[in-house]
């Protein structure tokens, strides 16, 4: 197998579940998961609740500017809701795509008795459109169903037990609707990144295109769409639980220039009181099960991750940094201390 790759493989769910193809399946998964970071999940029997989401989502974003600033992210300390075109920053630029970010519903409320990192978890804002809540709350559901059970076939695939990552799991996951309008040729619909604060992310994203990752020799490879499908890539949260044997890849998406691009991803979260020297006792255990050979192991040490910094207290911390300079309005107007506290560091 060689050290990079220049598409995204797929991986086929129905035949994980048929026992006559599930080992076959699995190594292709493995394969996936240690070469690319990024794969296609076919057959996994969401294809019309995906269609039906992909029909509905374009008229929550042509709902007036009035309803959808009702439900602005400002008015979330758990950056849940609704961002306009130009609010959001990666890798220093400004994205050109509009936004709502979800939870997972149900979470607690948040009192100045639990640790400040808690608040990102928190209640929806849903727009104001008749069955908007029914269809975020049905998708969440859905694909957390999904994603539970895709987490624990990764286990499988890489020789552990089946339950090995589900202490890692947080309560609260995120979902968003993403609109990326139409724009001048390489413009940036969101810059290069790598997932930060999840396990995994389950992404189905329309027949527009602009999907590229970034391969080992600096080469932006196309992640076509491929429908009904979902695009599935390691986030940082699970980089650092597997101390970097399996690694997160940088990602990015061009903005269209013919039509509208949307796209659903959800991001499965990490336990956010997950402290560095807990993870790194339970990586370097899992590490050592995982059949991978010694020179990945060694070469996968000293990946950086924001989560692997002692600046960070826990999981918890190192999201909310990461959402305070991602949505630095929202930031400054929760966190003053910790958004002046957070962009200082960052210039160093
Ligand atoms: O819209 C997409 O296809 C990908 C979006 C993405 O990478 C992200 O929001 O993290
Ligand atoms: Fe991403």
């Amino acid at each position: 197998m060689s050290g990079t790759f220049s598409s995204v493989p797929q991986v086929d769910y129905s035949r994980l579940k048929d026992p006559s193809t599930r080992d076959d399946e699995l190594t292709k998964l493995r394969e996936a998961i240690f070469v690319v970071g990024f794969l296609y999940l076919t057959n996994t029997g969401l294809e019309d609740l995906i269609r039906r989401t992909h029909d509905d989502i374009p008229r929550l974003f042509e709902l007036p500017d009035d309803v959808k600033e009702q439900c602005n992210m400002i008015h979330s300390p758990s950056f849940l809701g609704y961002t306009r075109l130009g609010a959001e920053t990666t890798a220093a630029k400004t994205d050109i795509r509009e936004q709502y970010d979800f939870g997972t519903p149900g979470m607690k409320d948040w009192t100045d008795r639990d640790p400040f990192w808690q608040r990102l978890e928190g209640p929806n804002q849903y727009p104001n459109y008749p069955g908007a809540q029914a269809l975020v709350d049905e998708y969440i559901a859905k694909i957390d169903g999904l994603a539970q059970d895709f987490v624990h076939l990764v286990a499988e695939s890489l020789a552990l037990p089946t339950n090995t990552f589900d202490d890692f799991k947080g309560q609260m996951s995120r979902l968003k609707f993403v609109k990326y309008p139409q724009s001048a040729p390489n413009s940036q619909g969101v810059g290069p990144h790598k997932d930060s604060a999840g396990l995994f992310t389950f992404l189905s994203q329309d027949n527009t295109g602009g999907l590229q990752v970034l391969n080992k020799n600096g080469e932006w490879i196309d992640v076509p769409p491929i429908e009904g499908s979902l695009v599935i890539n390691i986030q940082q949260g699970f980089e650092a639980i597997t101390g970097g044997v399996c690694a997160a890849t940088t990602h990015r998406v061009i903005a269209p220039t013919s039509r509208t691009r949307y796209s659903i991803p959800y991001f499965l979260g990490v336990r956010l009181d997950l402290t560095l020297k807990e993870l790194k006792e339970s990586a370097a255990h899992i590490v050592q099960r995982i059949p991978a050979s010694d020179d990945r192991k060694k070469r996968a040490v000293d990946v950086p991750s924001e989560f692997l910094s002692p600046l960070y207290s826990c999981f918890g911390e190192a999201h909310l940094r990461n959402r305070i300079l991602s949505h630095p309005d929202v930031g400054r107007r929760w966190y003053p201390e910790l958004h002046a506290k957070y962009s200082q560091q960052i210039l160093k």
